[in-house]
């Protein structure tokens, strides 16, 4: 799927740098360009593609400190630059555009609605949002801000791919600390969906096209992408139960979003060499898919690579009614609470939302 890459913010920068360069590695070409957006002068100075400051009357330059009230007005305030940047970047190539947001700080999280929408407006391809979600020990500001900016880009996108950095975090490691491995982990997984469905080599009916990653996110809300990987036999039929259990840990606990295995559709992606891919695994696993997750709606197909392992990417729309998302919205709503009986002691303007608001 030809993709416009938008990083909004520092983390959306950088994932989005890391995304782009892991396209570049593997020679895929599914991402046609990318810009990074962000409120902060510094962080846009690292990225290797063309940027834009925003907010610059408001923050100077320096961030908007998290706040994502503020990451929303000068998005909308600014707007104009940051389509002009995209301009003869969405070509009539393009097949979607990801705006890539860690929903907890300010710049991401705050823009990633208002810049949705205004995309929605003028383009008649999807407009996906990667979104971030943060770790558990983050502070009770980062839950309240991704629980507002995932409610708002939900409506605003055609579908938000959610990560939980939780979910990529090594044990010992603090949060910043694993942050670039985290990203080069979100990209393998992201980049490979992306060109799953640009593969030329052995095109056949079960190669996998991108219209079926659009169909699989059209019902829209919550995505998840799960991701696995083995040695592959030489043979076809030696990988049968190599697919079914790379596919079964992709979901269960190879995924974005752990616990979300209650989703609306699906499409299951086996990577590999074509004649080591087997017909009967690939279905087998699918039907497990359909199974586990409680969808009818389960697309399946190969993804040929030139590669000695089997990759299983299962992609899962429609994700919000699971444990995972309810529990992440049962914590904003929590650190709301909290900040609420702060404030009474210690009353401060940065809470005054007394439930989880529509940030637009
Ligand atoms: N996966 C990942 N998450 C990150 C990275 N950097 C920050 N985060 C997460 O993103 C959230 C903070 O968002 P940032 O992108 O730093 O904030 P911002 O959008 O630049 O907004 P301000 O700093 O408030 O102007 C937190 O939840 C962090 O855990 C990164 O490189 N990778």
């Amino acid at each position: 799927m030809k993709t416009v890459l938008i990083g909004l913010g520092q983390a959306g920068g950088k994932l989005t740098a890391a995304l782009q360069s892991f396209d570049e590695r593997m020679g895929f070409g599914a991402v046609l360009g990318a810009v990074g957006v962000n409120t902060a002068k510094a962080d846009l100075k690292q990225l290797p593609f063309e940027t834009v400051l925003i907010g610059q009357d408001r923050v100077n330059g320096h961030g908007v400190g998290g706040d994502n009230e503020l990451g929303a007005e000068v998005m909308q305030a600014d707007k104009t630059e940051v389509l002009s940047a995209l301009d003869g970047r969405v070509t009539a190539e393009a097949e979607s555009i990801f705006i890539v947001a860690g929903l907890g700080g300010g710049s991401g999280s705050g823009g990633a609605p208002v810049l949705a929408k205004e995309l929605q407006r003028i383009y008649n391809i999807p407009v996906y949002v990667l979104g971030i979600l943060p770790g558990e020990d983050e502070g009770a500001m980062y839950q309240v801000n991704a629980g507002r900016s995932l409610k708002t880009v939900a409506r605003e996108s055609d579908a938000v791919l959610l990560v939980d950095n939780d979910a990529f975090r090594s044990s010992g490691e603090s949060m910043s600390e694993g942050f670039d491995a985290i990203n080069e982990a979100i990209a393998r997984r992201v980049g490979l969906l992306l060109a799953s469905g640009e593969a030329t080599e052995g095109v056949g009916e079960s190669v996998v096209d991108s219209s079926e990653v659009i169909n699989t996110l059209r019902a829209g809300g919550i995505a998840a992408l799960g991701y696995a990987s083995a040695e592959a036999a030489p043979k076809a039929e030696e990988n049968i139960n190599a697919v079914m259990s790379i596919v079964r840990r992709a979901v269960l606990t190879g995924t974005s979003l752990p616990d979300a295995s209650n989703a609306d559709s699906a499409l299951v992606v086996v990577a590999g060499k074509p004649d080591s891919i087997p017909r009967k695994g690939v279905e087998r696993a699918r039907r497990w898919v359909e199974e586990e997750t409680g969808s009818l709606q389960v697309r399946g197909g190969d993804f040929p690579l030139e590669s000695n392992r089997l990759a299983s990417l299962v992609l899962m729309g429609g994700v919000e009614r699971s444990d995972r998302v309810e529990s992440f919205m049962e914590r904003a709503r929590e650190a709301i609470d909290e900040a609420k009986n702060e404030t009474r002691e210690d009353p401060s303007e940065m809470w005054q939302n007394d439930k989880i608001d529509d940030l637009i």
